[in-house]
């Protein structure tokens, strides 16, 4: 067992050591085994074509609790990786891994609050509003460098250890070892079963929620709203993060899948389709993702379904509102944007409408500017997008927290992957909260939207075993 290094937070670089990161290529086998090397925070991020990281413990950590989250973790990204000397080759460069609440500041809201960067303990006490229990140690932004990093790139598997000079290559060689010994699959433990499960939202209230958002877009200048409920199920035994995301990947290998311990106990989790940008040097990629549709029990019933997807006004007004969206707000920081065909994104339960963009930003953009031009996309927020998520705020009866909002990495140079943080639930012991949200529009039909909310709830709750009474 490793111990962990103290996590420096970014606000006190002044008087934090300089850190070394040191890496070693590492063999075949699980990399499950880093869960024992540290016994601290840890994360996890894997996307749909191959970058897989995994974090043990704080090296150097950002914390912010200001409403202007991205754009303060923008401003201060480089610090986080100020002073880390990285000697080895670039796939194990070590990554800031994180995300964001969903909602930023209010219209109007509170002023930033100057002192509350320094310390991982202060931030629920100044954290705005009263935060439910469910999100306590999910502060408005959190980004971490971990200790211990093991990186699966092309192919090839690294651990990085970023530590202070003297320790690195003692604490390297004891993660090599940890790793070498560690049991080679994790992803087949106990499934726990779900005894009690708890709706945020009748279907009374639901039906009330969806006409009031139908009536506002028929009577104001709000287009699109996305309107997500809550599930909160208790299980048996404590949810296994790497266990589950192990089983999400089987079941849903086009997703991305990701944990994330906060600081009071909890982990958010989740197996999101839908990327909000990735960027490498100055090309990005990004999509839009919106319009749902069932899969079919049979393969015909499945293409009627598709073809409803297709040629349905309606859900091709939601998914248009995501393309116009997106295209808008990366005008000004784009060099070339193509938008790519239309296509159909099948997953197990649902599928979607989907519309891969891509192209180059102008030099020296970073991921989180990218992040900041776009989240919340119409796909979870609406459109216009700051009256959509006012709405948000004064129809729904959640808090989402993390739900919906970009969850993710960047590193040194700026570069960097964000998914959009749905298909996903935080879990505190055996409570675990599942979130989904659906784009409302005009002529939306709240008994449908109901059943598409099942849909995605269930791309989570399947993978606990069914209350048996
Ligand atoms: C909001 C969610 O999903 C989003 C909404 C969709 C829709 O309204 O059709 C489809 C995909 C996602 O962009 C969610 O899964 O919670």
């Amino acid at each position: 067992m490793v111990s962990a290094p103290g996590g420096h937070t970014a606000s006190s670089t002044t008087e934090r050591p300089a850190l070394t990161s040191r890496s070693r290529r590492l063999g075949d086998g699980s990399i499950a085994g880093i869960l024992d090397t540290v016994d601290d925070h840890g994360h996890c991020w894997s996307a749909p074509d191959g970058l897989e990281l995994v974090g043990r413990g704080v090296a150097t950590e950002l914390t912010v609790t200001r409403p202007d989250r991205i754009e303060r973790v923008r401003d201060r990204a480089a610090e986080l990786f100020a002073g880390i000397d990285h000697d080895g080759p670039p796939a194990s460069r070590p990554r800031a891994v994180g995300g964001f609440t969903f909602h930023g500041a209010r219209e109007g809201g509170s002023p930033p609050n100057r002192t509350d960067e320094t310390s991982r303990d202060r931030v629920d006490e100044t954290a705005p509003g009263a935060r439910r229990a469910m999100w306590r140690g999910f502060p408005p932004a959190r980004f971490v460098v971990p200790t211990v990093q093991v990186t699966v790139d092309d192919g090839e598997r690294w651990v990085t250890v970023v530590d202070r000079e003297d320790e690195v290559a003692d604490r390297l060689g004891d993660v090599v070892s940890a790793l070498e010994s560690a049991p080679r699959d994790r992803t087949d433990g106990p499934t726990p079963t779900i005894e009690n499960r708890a709706r945020s939202t009748t279907t009374d209230e639901w039906h009330r929620q969806v006409d009031e958002a139908v009536h506002a877009i028929a009577t104001t200048d709000l287009e699109k709203i996305v309107l997500a409920q809550a599930l909160t199920v208790d299980l048996d035994q404590p949810v296994d993060p790497i266990s589950t995301l192990g089983r999400l990947g089987g079941r849903y290998p086009e997703c991305y899948r990701f944990s994330f311990d906060g600081t009071a106990g909890g982990t958010f989790f989740g197996a999101p389709p839908e990327r909000l940008i990735a960027k490498r040097g100055d090309r990005f990629e990004t999509e839009a993702l919106a319009g749902s549709v069932p899969r079919g029990e049979t393969p015909d019933e499945d293409s009627a379904h598709a073809e409803r997807l297709r040629h349905s006004d309606k859900l091709d007004a939601e998914h248009a509102f995501v393309v116009d969206a997106i295209r808008s707000n990366l005008d000004p920081i784009a060099e070339s944007l193509t938008v790519d065909t239309q296509q159909i994104k099948r997953l197990a339960t649902i599928q979607h409408l989907q519309t891969p963009m891509f192209g180059r930003l102008d030099g020296g953009t970073h991921v989180l500017d990218v992040v900041a031009a776009l989240h919340p996309t119409p796909a979870v927020g609406g459109v216009p997008q700051s009256r959509a998520c006012e709405s948000i705020r004064s129809i729904e009866p959640i808090d989402r927290g993390w739900y919906a909002a970009p969850i993710g990495w960047f590193d040194a140079h700026g570069d960097g992957e964000f998914a959009v943080g749905i298909r996903s639930g935080v879990a505190n012991g055996t409570a675990l909260s599942v979130f989904a949200g659906n784009g409302i529009v005009a002529g939306s039909d709240a008994a449908e939207e109901a059943d598409e909310i099942e849909l995605k709830l269930r791309s989570i709750i399947d993978e606990f075993g069914r209350e048996t009474a």
